[in-house]
């Protein structure tokens, strides 16, 4: 009998934290035993919510959780309910042996790696190129093997989706190459694992081999990013040297007139208040990650608000709606051109792409001139409920970064010795 272990897939986004706990053995598939998140960290309170596959007595949707401030915190709270669930017996905090991280950041890495004293330092010096991101998942990793006896930590990182495949001539920003090449600056892409979890879903869907599949992807949530993939591999994305370049979200500018800060604050390059020792953020930084995107224009991160106001005639919500629907388009229309035409689906997914109907609507009509559009097919959802076909090709797919991770950790013989 293979040895079955437990593994807890840890998922820091912006605004958010997914944890799911797995159970699994070498090669298999990861059997899903909690599902918990808390959401909202961005728009307080932030809520919590746990569900037990198999025990209806441990189920909490959407609590208020106003204690819960920050990703370390929320952690502690999804561990303290894992302590309360009766039915986990043998299965508890105590017995995880492996935790996956989503590590946004991960410079040119280019496969998951165990989190040693050496790659911990590795990741750190990234850390200033995802300011929302890579400290927030450092300080989990740190938490989980203060909390988890067993634990050895796993990094999967967001970016090697893209930079494995992606050419130079699109990765090479047009600057001096010296300078480039010590500065480590180039396009690397995030959301890979979301991407790469899209790209399994699309192809078992379509019942195309990955190598003959096309599509371009939209991943839209509290960060939001597309990418092109030819033939099971991205050829282009939106997000660039950090996820700041591409399409705005919630509290991110997107892509700017590079000289645009300059004239919005005249001391762009001092260090903004919330810098710390670890974590390095220019004023510049600053407002073009924190103080921009929908929560700058119209006090909200909450793009769910965005859709209601638009609906009940709000002249400002509908400004923000339109903005963001125009640089999506844009996005599809540049890498249909780079697809040669030749896309199999395009894909939504993220927190807003497949929650807005309206979002998705809006998108597509625009669109509709490279053959996208909806019919009535929907319902027509496959064995795994994680996609749903929404017109010939358009797909609303459900994204699940834990599930992505504890799968490539199964299959990973690394990791099982
Ligand atoms: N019903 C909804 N309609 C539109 N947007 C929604 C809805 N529900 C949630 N959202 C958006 O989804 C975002 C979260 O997306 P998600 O991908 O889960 O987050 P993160 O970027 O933190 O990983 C929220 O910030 C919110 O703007
Ligand atoms: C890369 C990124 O922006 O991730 P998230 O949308 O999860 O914040
Ligand atoms: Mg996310």
């Amino acid at each position: 009998m293979p040895r079955t272990r437990l593994i807890l897939s840890v998922n820091a986004g912006s605004s958010s934290i997914k944890l799911s706990l797995y159970s699994a053995s070498f090669g298999s598939t990861p059997v899903l035993l909690v599902k918990s998140s808390v959401s909202g960290l961005t728009s307080p309170p932030a809520k919590f919510s746990y569900s037990n596959n198999g025990n209806k007595g441990h189920n909490i949707e959407d609590r208020e959780s106003g204690d819960v401030t920050d990703q370390g915190s929320a952690l502690e709270l999804f561990l303290k309910h894992l302590g309360q669930d009766d039915s986990l017996k043998g299965h508890g905090a105590g017995e995880i042996e492996l935790a996956v991280h989503r590590i946004v950041h991960g410079g040119l890495f280019s496969e998951a790696v165990v989190l040693s004293k050496e790659t911990i330092q590795e990741i750190e010096h990234l850390t200033d190129l995802a300011p929302l991101h890579n400290a927030a998942a450092l300080a989990l990793v740190k938490l989980a093997t203060q909390r988890l006896p067993k634990v050895v930590n796993i990094a999967y990182f967001d970016t090697t989706f893209h930079t494995r495949s992606i050419s130079p001539h699109v990765y090479t920003y047009p600057l001096d190459p010296g300078m480039a090449q010590k500065k480590m600056i180039r396009k690397y892409g995030f959301h890979g694992i979301s991407y790469s979890f899209v790209l399994r879903e699309a192809v078992e869907f379509l019942q195309k081999p990955a190598e003959e599949t096309s599509l371009i992807s939209l991943h839209l949530g509290s960060g939001a990013s597309a990418a092109a993939i030819r033939n099971g591999k991205s050829i282009d994305t939106t997000m660039g040297l950090t996820p700041l370049e591409g399409l705005p979200g919630a509290t991110r500018s997107g892509s700017i007139d590079p000289c645009l800060v300059f004239h919005y604050t005249s001391n762009a390059s001092s260090l903004a208040r919330s810098s710390t020792k670890e974590l390095h953020i220019s004023i510049a930084e600053d407002i073009l990650n924190k103080q921009a995107g929908w929560y700058s224009m119209v006090g909200t991160t909450d793009f769910g608000k965005v859709v209601q106001g638009t609906h009940d005639g709000d002249e400002k919500m509908k400004l923000v709606f339109d903005l963001f629907v125009d640089r999506i388009v844009g996005y599809i229309g540049n890498y249909f051109v780079k697809l040669g035409g030749k896309v199999d689906a395009l894909t939504f997914s993220g927190g807003i792409g497949e929650r807005s109907e309206d979002l998705r609507r809006a998108v597509i009509d625009k669109v509709a001139c490279l053959g996208f559009k909806l019919d009535d097919s929907s319902g027509n959802t496959d064995s795994n409920g994680a996609v749903t076909r929404l017109g010939p090709k358009v797909l609303l797919i459900k994204t699940n970064e834990e599930f992505e991770m504890a799968q490539e950790c199964a299959q990973d013989k690394r990791f099982w010795e």
